[in-house]
Formats: C-alpha cells, structure tokens, sequence
C-alpha cells in the first residue's frame, strides 16, 4: 500500500453554514434573510425545499461539538446569520442571537475545537435587499458594522475568521444566472454586487486589523479549473475566459489590486461596466493572513459559438459525476492550485471547502458512501502533490460535516460526513466520517 503523509502542521477541519444547518429560522429574533424569501417562493428550490428547519443546529449543536470532537479534527468552519444576530441588518444587535453563537463558541472551546467563523454565507438580510441589497453601495457599510459587532462579541475567543463566501456564488450565480437568492438575471447588476462584496470584505479587514490584531482573516472564493479540449487557441481562449470569471474576477483585485482586462472589455460589450471609487482596490487588496479556497470540481472545455457569455463548452467523457452531476476531477485540484500559487505567490491557503455529493441513506445503521471516501482520497492526493510542488497549505476543511441544505437543491443533495433524517433529526456516522476520523487522527492515509 501506499501512504499519503501530511506534514505535523496540517489543520483539520469540518464546515457548515447557518443558513444550511440551524433552522429555527423565525426563533430567537431571528429575521429573514434573501434565502428565507427566495427559498419560500415557488419554484426556485427543488421539492420546494428551505431552510425554516434545515438539521435543526440551533437546537443540537451540542450534539454536533460531540460529532466534531470525536472526529477529532481542530477546527470547525461555521458562518454566523446576518439576520440572526441584526434583524435589521443595521442597527441593534439581538442579544439572543449572539448568545446562540456565545454557546456554541464555548461549546467548541471547552471541546478543544477551534472556531473559524464566516461573517458572510449568503443569508442578507432581507431588509437590507429590500434597499437595494448588495448592489447597493450603502450595504458595504452596514456590512463593516455587522463585522465590528461580531469582533466585539467573539473576537477575544475567535481567532480565525473568514469575511465573505464564494462570492461568484453571491454575485454571478445570484444577481445574472438567477439560481440563487436573490435570483436576479442583470449582469450590471451582478458586476455591481461582485464589487461591493469585494469592498465589502476589505472594509472588514480594516476594522480587523483595529479589533483583533492577534487574530488571522481571510476569505473563500469560489476555484473551479477548466482544461482546454485541444490545442486550439480558440479552446483555450473559451478557458480562459471562463476562468477569469469564476476566478481571477475575485483574486486579482484582492492579491494584485486590479481587475482583468479580458473580462472588463466582456462585460463592456454586454453593457456592464465597473463603477470604481477612488481608493476602493486599495481597500479591498489590503494583505490578508490566508486565501481560502472553495474546491469541488472542475471540467474540460471547448470553444462553442453562443455557449453561454464565455462561450466555454464543458466536455465530460472520461471520469465519473457525482451526485450533483459535477464531475469528479482531483487532477483540477492539483493543476487548479499550482496555478493559483504561480499567479499569487506564497499567500497561505486553507482548503476552506471539499467534498462530494453522493446520496446514501441509512441502511441497518449504517451509510455505506465509498465513493466519498474515493473522492476524498484523489483530492487528499492531489492536496499532497500541491503542497509537495510548495503551495502553502495551512489547511483542509471538509465540505461538509452534516448532509444540509444545498442551496437551489433543497435537501435532494448529500455532501456531509454525517447523515441527516430530515424528519428526526437523527443524525448518524457515515463510513466516510470513520475514514475521515482515521486520516485526522494519523495525519496520513493509504490509497
Ligand atoms: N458556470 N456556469 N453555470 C451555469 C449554470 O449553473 C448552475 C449551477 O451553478 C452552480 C455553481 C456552483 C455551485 C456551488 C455550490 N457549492 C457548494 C456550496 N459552497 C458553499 C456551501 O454552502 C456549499 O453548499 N459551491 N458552488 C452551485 C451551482
């Protein structure tokens, strides 16, 4: 057999969202956010799916430190709902909300886990939409406010924290593709949101550095890698173009102060523009202590005429899908990170987010997911090579620790470690969670 050893700094961890997993989303103040309202009107989510109930975490998060803990990793990757702790979005701060979190943190922290909170995993406040949401400039501030509020509650416990998710997500997905809250199709409108977000994160880094200055911020961009089909320029042009857009568009003007030409003069000619302020890339390329990256799949691609705003064709024919259709690619991984590291240097990275959507149920107490424990040992390897080739990887966080509610998904799609009956509540081990326990534990695997 072979052994995958990783070195005796390598964190571990397990990842959620509170939207995802907490539920009680009209319980202890909590107001609703764009996932509430996108996720009840008809026809945006599968089965008519949302997250009124989700794992109920809000109510078991106890049982889930006990899930983290003998899973023994170092870290627990949660975000923190916007509407949950400032029903308003701006203004007063609900103190049952904060206290959620103060038990959670102290449930973590007395448990030897390491909390690292996201500040933003997509749940706005409705109220805030309903001011123009993040295309609205006047959101950034009331974003840093949020930001001070919560350094202020938990900055003295939480060391490690992240400022915005998968912002292609928030941006493109959401405000041009329409799939996910707030379900918009306006690229204008996508292009402005993708840059308050990015101003967004920057202002609360500023007000990091002043609240926590022992602490470490980073944030967690969405990373697909897409291979050109052949030699041809036109299939590596289609590539290209689409890895600037789901890429560089949220790395370049973080680590290099600019945005890509490419995509500038793209948008242009589909009559979006940048609406740049004086010192807003100063503000948003401020250094960072860590690049989180978000990695799931990625494909081969051709050039094809009207194949969307990139013309970028994705051809699968040689390896597996999983679940969720997304094809199974952990040479993307490898390739997707030396690139990164190329492009942007030694910015310390944390695997913020991996994992595979594969549907199991519960069979005689047990979950039988040997595709996951597949999927997770080609992307450990491919992780391994990275780090061999010198990417600096501080970390892996597995996507996710509970099956939970996957976005425009519902709950039609698994990606935890951990099974979840929807109807109970129960929550019981995968094998998955048993091998991902033991390569924690030895901080190596065999393949
Ligand atoms: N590219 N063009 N697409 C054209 C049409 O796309 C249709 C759908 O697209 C996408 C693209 C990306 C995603 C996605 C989901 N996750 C997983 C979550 N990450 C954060 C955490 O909350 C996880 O649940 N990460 N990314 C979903 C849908």
């Amino acid at each position: 057999m072979t052994t995958i050893e990783f070195p005796k700094s390598m964190k571990w961890g397990a990842a959620t969202a509170a939207y995802q997993i907490e539920g009680a989303a009209d319980k202890g103040g909590r107001a609703p956010s764009i996932w509430d309202t996108f996720s009840h009107t008809p026809g945006n989510v599968k089965n008519g799916d949302n997250g009124d109930y989700a794992c109920d975490s809000y109510h078991k998060y106890e049982e889930d430190v006990q899930l983290l803990k003998e899973l023994g990793v170092d870290v627990y990757r949660f975000s923190i709902s916007w509407p949950r702790v400032i029903p308003q979005g701006k203004g007063e701060v609900n103190p049952e909300g904060v206290a959620y979190y103060q038990r959670l943190i102290d449930s973590l922290l007395e448990n030897g886990i390491e909390p690292m909170i996201t500040l933003y995993h997509w749940d706005l406040p409705q109220t805030l939409q309903d001011q123009g949401g993040w295309e609205n400039r006047d959101t950034v501030e009331a974003f840093q406010e949020y930001a001070k509020a919560m350094y202020e509650a938990f900055g003295d416990q939480v060391k490690n924290w992240i400022t915005i998710n998968e912002p292609w997500c928030a941006s493109f997905l959401s405000n041009y593709l329409g799939v996910h809250a707030p379900g918009k199709q306006d690229l204008q409108a996508a292009v402005d949101v993708a840059h308050h977000l990015l101003l967004a994160h920057g202002k609360a880094v500023e007000a990091f550095r002043e609240m926590i200055p022992d602490g470490e911020i980073g944030y967690a961009p969405n990373a697909d890698w897409l291979e050109p089909f052949s030699s041809a320029e036109e299939d590596h042009e289609a590539c290209r173009r689409e890895m600037q857009w789901k890429v560089e568009w949220f790395m370049d003007p973080v680590f290099k102060g600019t945005y890509p030409d490419l995509l500038q003069s793209i948008f242009a000619d589909n009559n979006a523009y940048l609406k740049v302020e004086e010192g807003d890339m100063e503000t948003i390329s401020q250094p960072i202590d860590f690049m989180g990256i978000n990695y799931y799949s990625g494909s081969i691609a051709r050039y094809k005429e009207g194949s969307g705003l990139f013309e970028a064709e994705p051809i699968w024919v040689d390896y597996d899908k999983t679940d969720i259709g997304w094809p199974v690619y952990s040479e993307g991984f490898y390739k997707l990170l030396t690139y990164i590291h190329q492009q942007y240097g030694e910015v310390p990275i944390y695997i913020t987010e991996n994992g595979a959507c594969y549907n199991h149920e519960v069979e005689n107490g047990i979950v039988n997911d040997q595709p996951r424990i597949d999927y997770l040992k080609k992307h450990l390897t491919a992780l391994h090579r990275a780090m061999k080739s010198g990417v600096p990887i501080k970390g892996y966080i597995l996507w996710s620790l509970l099956d939970n509610f996957e976005w425009a998904e519902g709950y039609s799609k698994r990606f935890g470690s951990v099974h979840v009956n929807y109807r109970t509540f129960e929550r019981t081990k995968k094998e998955s969670y048993y091998w991902y326990q033991q390569t924690v534990h030895n901080n190596w695997f065999e393949i």
